[in-house]
């Protein structure tokens, strides 16, 4: 087994939270925050302030970053475990624009577009709402199944 690091950034107002339509790529056709793989020369939260600018136009501040998960994705048949850090923050400067890859929208919390997201999104998304923090592992069948998955809170990254 060998393993991707990859960020995923999350937007938050009190009620809102910011989502983009993926267009092409791993995930095309889904809503889901802003990220990417990290790069060799950068940290990983380097990255994720970068692959939210490039993806959504926002420009997040270091110190406003915020992580609040970590997931390990594993696909029956594939052997690259995908090792996602989720970061939050409510700090933000610049408008949000459509991209080649993403189409940024405000999603009311109670209209989160679970149906059209990753299926693990429905079970870890209440966690991050409710400010707490999280570790999790999901196995998929293809892009639609979870054969099984461990979900735990954690007090810190
Ligand atoms: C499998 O379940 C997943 N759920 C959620 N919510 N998000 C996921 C899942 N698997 C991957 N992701 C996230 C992690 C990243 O934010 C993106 C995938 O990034 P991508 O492959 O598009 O990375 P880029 O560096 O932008 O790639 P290209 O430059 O090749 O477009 O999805």
């Amino acid at each position: 087994m060998s393993r991707k690091v990859l960020t995923l950034v999350l937007i938050r107002k009190p009620n809102e939270v910011l989502l983009g339509y993926k267009k092409r790529g791993f995930g095309s056709n889904k809503w889901n925050g802003f990220g990417g793989k990290v790069e060799d020369n950068e940290s990983i939260c380097e990255a994720a302030i970068r692959e939210l600018r490039e993806e959504s136009g926002l420009v997040v501040s270091p110190a406003n970053l915020q992580q609040v998960g970590m997931i390990n994705f594993e696909f029956v048949g594939d052997p690259i475990i995908l090792e996602v850090h989720v970061f939050t923050s409510a700090m933000y400067e610049g408008q949000h624009f459509e991209t080649e890859e993403m189409m940024p929208k405000w999603f009311k919390l109670q209209d989160i577009p679970f149906h059209e997201m990753w299926a693990d999104d429905r079970l870890w998304f209440p966690l991050f709402l409710s400010g707490k923090k999280f570790q999790g592992y999901f196995l998929f069948q293809g892009h639609d199944v979870i054969l099984k998955h461990t979900l735990n809170t954690v007090e810190h990254f």
